[in-house]
């Protein structure tokens, strides 16, 4: 395992997603093996790995996304945020669209024998990106919401962030997860990608039509 103390914070093109990103999965909430909340302290949406035949050469590892739920199974209330639904405020839909991280993968630290898609929804944060102070506060506990097994989930991948590990203990498992979320959270902020959080009306017709599809249920 290469060296785990100088991560870089950032991960993908400041550009905006580079192919094969977006990359497009859903399904409903499964459930996995019951580890992410009782083990490590972070719950992970596990979703159907079928979606993945349709990207054949996409590699095991960790990603970052954004993620709908289905409003009519799952409906987001908390005012945590400077906006609240995450959705940049005044817009037309109230579906929120959370920031993501996730595995893809074998989870060689418990060495599954079948491949499994596990997200983990992070707290929304304002368009302007994450304070400092927020981050700081996010990253001392996992975001947790009232569980949703069964409801539909979208999610786009818009990138790449590192190979999945096998880890000396579980606290270091954790604390890698941990700077996952950061540099989930620093990535998805930069204006090429925050668009598909909140929408804005300068969007491009791609990422609007991609938003379209991840607020469609
Ligand atoms: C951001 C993120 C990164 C992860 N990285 C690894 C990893 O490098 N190695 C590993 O074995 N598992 C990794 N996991 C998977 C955890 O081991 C997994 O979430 C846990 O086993 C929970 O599984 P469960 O949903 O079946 O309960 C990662 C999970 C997340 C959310
Ligand atoms: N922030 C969150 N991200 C993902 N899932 C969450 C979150 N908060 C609560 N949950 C709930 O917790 C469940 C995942 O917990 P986990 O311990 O990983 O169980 P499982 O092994 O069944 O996937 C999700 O299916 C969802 O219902
Ligand atoms: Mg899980």
């Amino acid at each position: 395992m290469p060296d785990r103390q100088n991560r870089p914070l950032v991960a993908g093109p400041d550009g905006g997603p580079s192919s094969p990103f977006p990359i497009k999965l859903s399904g409903p909430v499964i459930k996995g093996f019951g580890r992410g909340s009782r083990e490590l302290g972070i719950p992970t949406a596990n979703i159907p790995a079928d979606g993945l035949k349709e990207y054949p050469d996409l590699e095991s590892g960790v990603y970052y996304g954004v993620v709908a739920l289905d409003p009519g199974r799952f409906m987001y209330t908390s005012g945590e945020t400077a906006n609240g639904d995450g959705n940049g405020g005044g817009k037309k839909s109230t579906t929120t669209v959370f920031p993501a991280v996730l595995s893809i993968g074998f989870n060689p630290y418990y060495k599954n024998t079948v491949r499994s898609v596990e997200i983990h929804i992070m707290a929304p944060f304002a368009p302007n990106g994450p304070a400092e102070a927020e981050s700081q506060a996010q990253e001392k506990h996992f975001h947790k919401l009232p569980d949703f097994y069964g409801t539909n989930l979208n999610l786009l991948i818009l990138g790449y962030i590192r190979p999945e590990y096998d880890y000396v203990s579980l606290e270091a498992l954790v604390e890698d997860i941990r700077v996952d979320c950061e540099v989930a959270r620093r990535s998805l902020a930069r204006d090429a990608y925050a668009c598909y959080l909140f929408g804005d009306d300068s969007s491009s017709s791609s990422v609007k039509s991609e938003r379209e599809w991840l607020l469609d249920f």
